[in-house]
């Protein structure tokens, strides 16, 4: 009897892989692993998560582009993923054909997520009008230019202040980073900023943590999509504990946006914060902060908002931090750990320090004087690749690319962490050589292959004030301080190597011994 339900059982499971088989072959989707269907390739991973603390989702990604080629596909529940990599196939999708693939995910959860507003997660006209809005603004504001150079530099002398109180001690180079950094975006957002010990901005910092470092069970309810949302969030304590953070998130952002709107009057001759400012670097804006800018767009519009609804400036300013913080301040992070390990090439970068700038305060124009310091954090960015997988694409409507069918339903993920590690673009990619960046005469070499920001229309908005900032802080840090990691075990060095998984690549929880340079 149990032996006939055996095999009925086995007859019924091959009949149905039989036909994912077959189902796949005929879709003239891209090549890829088959899964288990209803499931795809959730199994393995979840697997391989529970059994492998070396694993993380970006490293199947390059197992399956070595497989299977620079475009192939696969499913995770019962979502469609469709995986690109290489250079020539992310310009050809990105660039060449980029009004196609510039949409982003539909699913329920992401619907529910994004709400459709806003820039990361939005598409289409409403995407276009408030990218090009943000980018305006950030120009304005003079983003690239000396207005917010001023201000990195200030929050990078308060680092300083506080590392010199940490000397010969162990630190979490998190706490402080994460700080400094959020402190720019607050003053671009609000023009106003929160002292590191204030535990509203603590409590802040932990929020937005939580959603950049989303494990893989949290993400597992984007993988059905026909699962109501409410369903979802039951399922999934991640994904609540996600949706919980953006709200209260939002609740902040909308007291501060009401604050800024009570107290700024359109009309008004721009606040004195604006007018210094502009007597100092000539910047033609009448607004302060992002707030006023779009106050000042409403006011402009009169009763027909259009686009620039409320809902549309409480969305762009969580995205605003989202995007804009555990970015930046892991890559800084990243670059700590391997100066860190790397105790001779850190002394480079203080030695062209010195040599080039001394102990004056640095500043953007330093750039073309200090080569290693920049191979360095190219090298630093290549290797730990913090957006490994990118954010999400979609065609917008089902179309061919290369000669297969890529559907409007699936995700497309951006293999940048594959780029960065592909030996066609740079050898021996596992090791950690900043002279991959420098002509055989020490100049700064920068590699088209290197995207830490995306490829095309779509790539990273913030891209000038990030260059900015890691730039800025890693000189000053290196300036004044030694980095040390003399206390890790091989054991901890490896986990800590291989950093956490989410859509952001992030450094877990480490020490770092502070040695000033100074005396
Ligand atoms: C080193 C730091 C950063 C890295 C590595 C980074 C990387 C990225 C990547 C890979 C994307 C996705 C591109 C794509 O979809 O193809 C992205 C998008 C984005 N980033 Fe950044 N980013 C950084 C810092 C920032 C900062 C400081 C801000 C703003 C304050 C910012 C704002 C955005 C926004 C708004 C998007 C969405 C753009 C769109 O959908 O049109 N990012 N970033």
């Amino acid at each position: 009897m149990l032996s006939t339900f055996s095999f009925g059982l086995a007859v019924a499971v091959l009949a149905v892989c039989a036909y994912a088989y077959i189902k796949r072959a005929l879709s003239k989707s891209p090549p890829g692993p088959v899964g288990v269907p209803g499931f795809g390739l959730l199994p393995l991973v979840m697997w391989r998560t529970a059994n492998d603390k070396r694993y993380r989702l970006f490293l199947l990604m390059q197992e399956i582009q070595k497989k299977f080629g620079d475009l192939a596909s696969f499913r995770l529940g019962t979502q469609e993923f469709i995986l690109v990599s290489g250079y020539p196939a992310l310009r050809e999708m990105f660039v060449t054909h980029a009004d196609k693939f510039n949409g982003r995910s539909n699913t329920n959860f992401h619907r529910f997520l994004f709400k459709e507003a806003g820039i990361v997660g939005s598409e289409g006209a409403l995407w276009q009008e408030h990218r090009r809005f943000a980018l305006r603004v950030l120009k304005d504001f003079g983003f690239g230019r000396n207005a917010s150079e001023e201000h990195i530099q200030d929050e990078a002398g308060q680092v300083v202040n506080f590392l010199r109180s940490k000397e010969g001690q162990l630190v979490d180079p998190r706490d402080f980073i994460s700080k400094a950094v959020a402190n720019v975006v607050t003053r671009f957002i609000f023009s106003n900023f929160s002292s590191y010990e204030d535990p509203e901005f603590n409590e802040f910092l932990g929020k937005l943590g939580s959603l950049t470092n989303q494990n893989l069970v949290g993400l597992i309810t984007a993988f059905y999509r026909f699962m109501p949302v409410e369903t979802a969030l039951a399922l999934s304590p991640a994904n609540k504990k996600q949706f919980d953070a953006i709200t209260w998130v939002e609740d902040l952002s909308k007291r501060k946006v009401e604050e800024i709107r009570s107290k700024y009057n359109v009309d008004d001759e721009p606040s004195n914060y604006v007018e210094e400012i502009r007597s100092k670097y000539n910047v033609d804006d009448e607004s302060s902060n992002y707030v006023e800018a779009y106050l000042q767009e409403q006011h402009r519009r009169g009763v027909d908002l259009g686009t620039f609804t409320d809902l549309q400036l409480v969305k762009t300013i969580w995205e605003l931090y989202i995007a804009g913080v555990d970015t930046s301040s892991n890559t800084l992070g990243w670059s700590l750990i391997y100066a860190a390990l790397n105790p001779e090439l850190q002394d480079r970068c203080h030695a062209e320090i010195m040599a080039k700038i001394g102990k004056r305060q640095a500043s953007l124009k330093d750039k073309k004087e200090l080569h290693y310091c920049q191979a360095f954090l190219d090298e630093s960015q290549r290797i730990s690749t913090l957006v490994p997988m990118s954010v999400d694409h979609r065609a917008t409507e089902d179309t061919e690319f290369r000669g297969y069918n890529i559907s409007s339903d699936a995700m497309i993920s951006v293999n940048l962490h594959g780029l960065h590690h592909d030996e066609r673009y740079f050898s021996k990619p596992d090791m950690f050589d900043p002279d991959r960046f420098l002509t055989p005469d020490g100049q700064y070499k920068p590699s088209e292959y290197l995207n830490q920001f995306g490829v095309g229309k779509r790539s990273c908005l913030g891209e000038v004030l990030a260059r900015m900032e890691v730039f800025l802080f890693f000189v000053t840090f290196m300036q004044h301080f030694r980095f040390e990691a003399d206390s890790w075990t091989a054991e901890q060095r490896e986990q800590i190597l291989l950093g956490t998984e989410g859509i952001v690549h992030a450094t877990i929880e480490h020490r770092l011994k502070v040695a000033s340079r100074d005396n």
